[in-house]
């Protein structure tokens, strides 16, 4: 491991080199195409500009229900002077409607076709009665009946007009974009069957550590597994592949010892089809780095961030079988993995899934004061309080109960290591 500590945005900019050829190769190749009725189209995003084939709305209808009228027929209609108006024939949303006849109110339901000849609709609460009669729908005699009209209706009142929310060629959604719920939604209303998406970044994390069980050992029907003494529990896996897919990737898994060639054999075999490798643990400064000692001959670096937690770090385009891939190499401290995350990959993911890529930061004053290394920027953990000031929990980055109920990461910075109450941070939000 070099000695020199280089600065978190230095390594951050290391990290974007390395990874920008995997994105822009991903953007230039062939899209997926995904049914937009499958529950995985949630999130991917659009690979190119989707356009509406057809108006929509795609025809003239009712707002309300209540009765189809010509503006001109109950111009001037008021309490003092009603107007009286025949029943016409009843139009529900999905039916032909039949013609609509002068001086007659044609019952329409809320979604149903304007019928030609009427350019407006009185909703039925504003009628005498003011609750539609008995009526019959289309095909069925017309019911003999009235409507008693108490306000004028200018044309277009109640009216949603075809095209009104897009016109025909109009582009819903532009290239780029993350599919949202309401975005899947107007897709579906433009009749668009399949999407065409970017392809996700797939990635295989792997867990080190000759402390973790093995996949089988760790998995168990009953809620809580008992370890052997020396042994831990892997939380780097489930929690980094949780933040991994919350940023868009799809990701796969592989656990393994302290054995560098057996690392090796396993990345071999196991990393054909990914774009990105990522490790958890092994990087530091022990006898038994499995990471360093396996990755460093195949081209990976590894160096120290002035950063706390998350000092230890790694990364290099590694060739694996003939063929290379990128790999980022974080720290096995469980804070330190997360924090590393998040400064580092998450935040690149995100760009390329189509969502915000920083997470928005705060000013907030500190609740106490409190201490940080000279030479290193420190995330800290912390609570925020009704006052809006955060209370810190301890810098240690073992302390993953504490990262699970904080709600914000909160950055000192490098230079100072004497924070007073009150002093202004810089924080943003985390476990929402
Ligand atoms: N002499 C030095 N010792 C250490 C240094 C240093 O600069 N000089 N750096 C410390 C810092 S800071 C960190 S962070 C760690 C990083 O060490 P490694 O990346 O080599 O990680 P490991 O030693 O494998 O593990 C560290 C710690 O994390 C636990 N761990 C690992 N994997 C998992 C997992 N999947 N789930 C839960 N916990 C995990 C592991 O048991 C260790 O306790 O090095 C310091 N030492
Ligand atoms: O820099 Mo380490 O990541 O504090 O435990």
């Amino acid at each position: 491991m070099s000695t020199d500590r280089r600065l978190l945005e230095a390594h951050q900019e290391a990290v974007r080199s390395l990874l920008t050829p995997m994105f822009e190769s991903l953007r230039a190749t062939n899209p997926e195409c995904v049914s937009v009725h499958a529950s995985e189209l949630l999130g991917r995003v659009t690979a190119r500009e989707i356009t509406t084939a057809i108006p929509l709305p795609p025809f003239d209808n009712s707002q309300m229900d209540g009765y189809a009228v010509s503006s001109t027929d109950v111009a001037g209609a008021s309490p003092e002077h009603p107007v009286i108006l025949a029943l016409g024939y009843t139009t529900a949303a999905g039916d032909m409607p039949g013609a609509h006849m002068p001086r007659t109110a044609s019952p329409i339901m809320t979604g149903a076709i304007i019928p030609h000849g009427a350019d407006s609709v009185i909703p039925v609460e504003q009628t005498l009665p003011p609750k539609f009669p008995r009526l019959s729908r289309r095909g069925d005699p017309v019911p003999v009946g009235s409507v008693t009209v108490v306000s004028g209706a200018p044309s277009g009142q109640f009216v949603r007009r075809c095209g009104e929310d897009a016109a025909v060629g109009t582009p819903i959604l532009t290239a780029g974009v993350r599919l949202t719920p309401a975005r899947i939604g107007a897709l579906a209303a433009a009749g668009c069957t399949t999407v065409q998406v970017l392809p996700r970044v797939r990635v295989l994390l792997c867990s080190t550590g000759d402390e973790i069980p093995s996949g089988a050992e760790s998995r168990s029907s009953t809620a809580t597994v008992q370890l052997e003494l020396g042994k831990i529990h892997d939380a780097n896996t489930p929690m980094l592949a949780a933040a991994l897919r919350e940023a868009g990737a799809e990701v796969d898994t592989l656990r393994c010892g302290d054995q560098a060639a057996a690392l090796h054999a396993a990345l071999t075999a196991a990393s054909p089809g990914y774009d990105l490798i990522v490790t958890s643990g092994g990087i530091s400064a022990g006898a038994f780095e499995v990471v360093r000692e396996a990755l460093a001959p195949l081209g990976a670096e590894f160096m120290s961030v002035a950063m706390q937690p998350g000092g230890p770090q790694g990364l290099g385009e590694i060739t694996l079988a003939g063929s290379t891939i990128p790999v980022v190499s974080f720290p096995g401290n469980p804070v330190s993995a997360f924090i590393s995350a998040e400064c580092f990959v998450l935040p690149l993911l995100r760009e390329h899934a189509g969502l915000a890529s920083e997470r928005p930061r705060e000013q907030r004053q500190l609740a106490h004061d409190t201490k940080s290394p000279l030479d290193k920027l420190q995330v800290r953990r912390g609570r925020i309080e009704a006052d809006g000031r955060v209370t810190l929990s301890g810098p240690g980055s073992h302390l993953l109960s504490e990262l699970a109920a904080a709600d914000v990461l909160v950055q000192l910075p490098l230079g100072q290591d004497t924070f007073p109450e009150n002093t202004p941070v810089e924080t943003w939000r985390i476990n929402d």
